[in-house]
């Protein structure tokens, strides 16, 4: 008999076998989504010099000191500069440079006016700027390090990349990233029962559907998939494929055979190949089967052949793998309090962890079981982007109970932004505000 462990024990046993993984470089293009592998640091100022945030002109602010529009004071303009251009000779107090959006403030200037404030006139073969008011030192001037600060850690390592990470990279010159490398994840399907997806149904026969689920819940969680031939329900071709895996892949994960059935061979695989065993029953359902073992510090993740007890056994033992070995800060899926949204009658001796769809009504999150909560189905997965977590030794659950649900998706799910939504809250906030 089995003895089943607590889902946190079986979790915390998978984590003290985890890893750092490796680095590489990519080119920037290719970096979206990729982990940081070291600390992104300002290596200058942002920006490195003083620049005009708007076209207009470049002054001393002392000469408009008694400007008004009875009284207005004209600066001669020596020039004009654009973005990518300097005036090297500097200003005096008389004098202006006209200046556009972005170019560097020149020597002599302290305050830039917005051209729509000024007028520009012609008296004796010289350009003059008139001013009609006074401009304060430091108006519109974008100053030295204002964006980002020289020794400034911008971005800490184990980030994901995104597009303002990109641009970010690209300001300090970033061509070739440093990132951390794919975990390379083996995925082993077993099953005299299974068919590629190419192959025409058969009777007594299914598709391989839990390689084509772990292939994408292993690139969701920001790793590398390697499919391996079908295995069928043979103890030697099971062995040969797992050694083989284990040669080339940074963690093996099998689906099916390790339950107690006559041909289910992964516990006897581990027993050849002198693997720890680390756990072969976990008090949760689906995936009560699920097993894990250790060889010469690598790991072997024996998931259920039924598809919701794999789907389930990946997110809570394979991911946060994954995710350490990339480097991650958070690698556990986030959880968030909702309201359930039907009764859940079904006993619960272990844990169950209910594939749900979350919806979101005036602010508050409903989670409502989808479909069949089976472990051999499918179906349930299409829309799932949450996991109820229904603690183990109660008698079922009723509507409107506030549970903890995973989320298996960051934003799917949640309500999406519609401009009068904000329009409306603010007109609201105004109205309560001077009531
Ligand atoms: N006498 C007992 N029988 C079973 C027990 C038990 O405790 N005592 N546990 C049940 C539970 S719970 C589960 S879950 C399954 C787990 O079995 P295995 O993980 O060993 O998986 P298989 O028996 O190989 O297959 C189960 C089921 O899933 C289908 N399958 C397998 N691979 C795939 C795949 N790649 N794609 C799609 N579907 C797959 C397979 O055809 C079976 O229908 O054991 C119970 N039995
Ligand atoms: O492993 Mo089974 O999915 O517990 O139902």
């Amino acid at each position: 008999m089995r003895k089943p462990i607590k889902v946190e024990e079986a979790i915390r046993k998978v984590m003290e076998w985890t890893r750092t993984g490796r680095q590489e470089t990519v080119p920037i293009k290719e970096s979206l989504n990729r982990v940081l592998a070291k600390d992104l640091t300002a290596t200058n100022d942002v920006p490195w010099f003083k620049r005009s945030p708007y076209d207009g002109y470049a002054i001393f602010s002392g000469s408009t000191a008694e400007a008004n529009a009875d009284h207005p004071v004209l600066l001669e303009v020596l020039g004009t500069i654009g973005a990518g251009y300097t005036w090297d000779e500097g200003i005096k107090p008389d004098q202006a440079v006209k200046i556009m959006t972005g170019a560097a403030i020149p020597d002599g200037a302290d305050a830039v006016i917005m051209v729509e404030l000024t007028k520009e006139l012609e008296k004796d073969g010289k350009i003059y700027v008139q001013i009609k008011r006074k401009v304060e030192k430091g108006e519109n001037i974008v100053e030295i390090g204002e964006d980002m600060k020289k020794g400034e850690i911008l971005v800490p390592k184990g980030t994901t990349v995104n597009p303002g990470v990109m641009a970010t990279l690209a300001t300090f010159g970033y061509q070739d990233v440093p990132v951390m490398k794919k975990p390379k994840a083996a995925i082993i399907a077993t099953g005299s029962e299974l068919l590629e997806v190419d192959e025409p149904l058969e009777k007594g026969k299914i598709r391989n559907s839990n390689a084509y689920m772990l292939w994408g819940q292993v690139i969701r969680a920001g790793g590398e998939p390697v499919f391996y031939r079908l295995v069928k329900d043979d103890f030697n071709e099971t062995y040969e494929a797992v050694k083989r895996a284990l040669g080339e892949a940074d963690i093996v994960m099998t689906t099916g055979g390790v339950s107690v059935g006559d041909f289910d061979y992964i516990p006897k695989v581990y027993e050849k190949l002198g693997a720890e065993l680390l756990f072969n029953k976990v008090a949760m359902r689906p995936g009560s089967v699920t097993s894990a073992a250790v060889l010469a510090g690598k790991i072997l993740f024996g998931l259920s052949g039924n598809p919701s007890a794999c789907y389930v056994g990946f997110e809570l033992f394979v991911r946060p793998y994954l995710k350490t070995m990339l480097g991650h800060r958070n690698v556990y899926l986030k959880r968030a309090q909702a309201t359930l949204g039907e009764d859940f009658p079904k006993p619960n001796p272990f844990t169950r962890f209910v594939r749900a769809k979350l919806s979101y009504e005036a602010g508050v999150i409903h989670a409502g079981p989808v479909r069949m909560d089976k472990s051999n189905i499918v179906s349930s997965l299409i829309e799932a982007n949450a996991l109820i977590v229904l603690p183990g030794g109660s008698r079922g659950f009723t509507k409107g109970l506030q549970v903890d649900v995973l989320l298996l998706e960051d934003e799917e799910g949640a309500p999406e932004w519609d401009e009068n939504i904000t329009d409306r809250r603010l007109q609201r906030q105004r109205e309560n505000h001077f009531s």
